[in-house]
C-alpha cells in the first residue's frame, strides 16, 4: 500500500496514475462475495438490535431525487428527518436530507437549527455527462444555497476508458468548489464492472480529496451490494493505515429494510472497525428505508408492528 496521501509522481501523468492504481492488490472476487455472504448471516437481537436500529436511523441520508420533487415534498421530508415518528420523541433524527441542487434552499430553510444537514447531489447527477464548468457551477450554487455536503458523481466514461487523470482532476476541482462543505464521491459501482475497478476508483477518489466514498446514485442496478460495500470498507481501512486520514463510506441505492441496514453495520464493524460506526464516517443513502426502521423499532419496544400505514411516506 502507498505510504503518503499523494505519492510522488502520482498525478504527473495519466500513465503514472494508471500504473499506481493498477499496482494496487487485486480483489479476490470469490473471497469478497463469500465473506460478505458469511457476515450477512450474523443476527443480532434485543438490546443490540435496538441500538443498531437507532444508529442506523442516525446514519440515514433521507433522500428524494425525483424530477417531480415539489417544494412541499421536500418540506415534508425535512419534517420527517427531524422527527421521524412525531408520536415518539425518543426516535433520533437522521443525519441529512439529500436533494437536487435546486431544492437545497427549501431544505435549508426547513431544517435551520435542527442539526440535520442538507446534502445535495451535483455535477450533472446521475450521469455526470456535462462540461466541468457546468459541474462546478452546480456545486457552487448548492453550497451557496447552504448545502453542507455535496454528493458528486465520477465520470464513469473517463474511468472506464482509462482516463484516470481526468477523473482525478474533476474531483479535486469539485473539492475546491465545495469550500467547507464535505464531499462524497459517488463511484456508481454498478457501472464499474469489476471489484478491482471499485478498489481503484475508491483509492483515486480518496487521493483526490473525497471525505466520503459512496457506492451509487440509486438510478443504476446493481447498487449497494454487500461485496461492493466490503471492498470500499477495506479501501478506507487501508487508506487510513497508509495515510492517517479516515474517509467515510456511504452505501446508497436499494437499501430498503432494517435487515439490509443491520447487515451493512455488521460489515462496517468487521471490516473497517468500530471507529466507523458513527454518522461522521458511515451513512446510508435511502429513499425508502426509514419507515421499516421505525416499524422494527416499535415492534422491538412494544411487541406489535405499527404497520406501514401508521407512518408518513418516506
Ligand atoms: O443517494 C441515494 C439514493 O438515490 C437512494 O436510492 P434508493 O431510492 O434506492 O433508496
Amino acid at each position: 500500500m502507498p505510504d503518503t496521501i499523494s505519492p510522488p509522481g502520482l498525478t504527473a501523468s495519466n500513465a503514472s496514475l494508471r500504473a499506481y492504481l493498477h499496482g494496487l492488490p487485486g480483489v479476490d472476487e470469490v473471497g469478497a462475495a463469500q465473506r460478505a455472504a458469511g457476515l450477512a448471516t450474523r443476527s443480532i437481537k434485543t438490546t443490540a438490535k435496538a441500538q443498531a436500529i437507532d444508529l442506523a436511523i442516525r446514519m440515514v441520508d433521507l433522500t428524494t431525487l425525483e424530477g417531480a420533487d415539489t417544494p412541499g415534498k421536500v418540506r415534508a421530508l425535512a419534517a420527517k428527518a427531524v422527527h421521524p415518528d412525531p408520536a415518539d420523541p425518543s426516535v433520533p433524527r437522521v443525519a441529512a436530507v439529500c436533494v437536487y441542487s435546486d431544492r437545497v434552499a427549501i431544505a435549508v430553510e426547513a431544517l435551520r437549527g435542527s442539526g440535520v444537514a442538507v446534502a445535495s447531489v451535483a455535477t450533472a447527477f446521475p450521469a455526470g455527462r456535462a462540461p466541468l464548468e457546468a459541474k462546478l457551477a452546480d456545486t457552487r450554487q448548492a453550497v451557496a444555497d447552504g448545502a453542507a455536503e455535496i454528493d458528486m458523481v465520477i465520470d464513469r466514461g473517463a474511468f472506464l476508458s482509462g482516463d484516470y487523470l481526468k477523473v482525478y482532476e474533476e474531483i479535486t476541482a469539485v473539492k475546491e468548489a465545495c469550500g467547507d462543505a464535505h464531499l462524497k464521491v459517488i463511484l456508481e459501482t454498478g457501472e464499474l464492472v469489476t471489484y478491482d475497478n471499485v478498489r481503484r476508483a475508491s483509492w483515486l477518489a480518496m487521493h483526490a480529496g473525497a471525505d466520503f466514498i459512496k457506492t451509487s446514485t440509486g438510478k443504476v442496478s446493481p447498487a449497494a451490494t454487500l461485496p461492493v460495500v466490503l471492498v470500499m470498507l477495506e479501501a478506507v481501512r487501508d487508506f487510513r493505515a497508509a495515510t492517517g486520514r479516515r474517509i467515510g463510506v456511504k452505501p446508497a441505492g436499494g437499501i430498503r429494510t432494517t435487515k439490509d441496514a443491520v447487515r451493512n453495520l455488521v460489515l462496517v464493524n468487521e471490516v473497517a472497525g468500530a471507529d466507523w460506526l458513527d454518522p461522521a464516517y458511515f451513512r446510508i443513502g435511502a429513499s425508502s428505508l426509514l419507515n421499516d426502521l421505525l416499524m422494527q423499532r416499535t415492534k422491538l419496544a412494544t411487541g406489535v408492528y405499527g404497520g406501514p400505514d401508521y407512518y408518513t411516506l418516506d
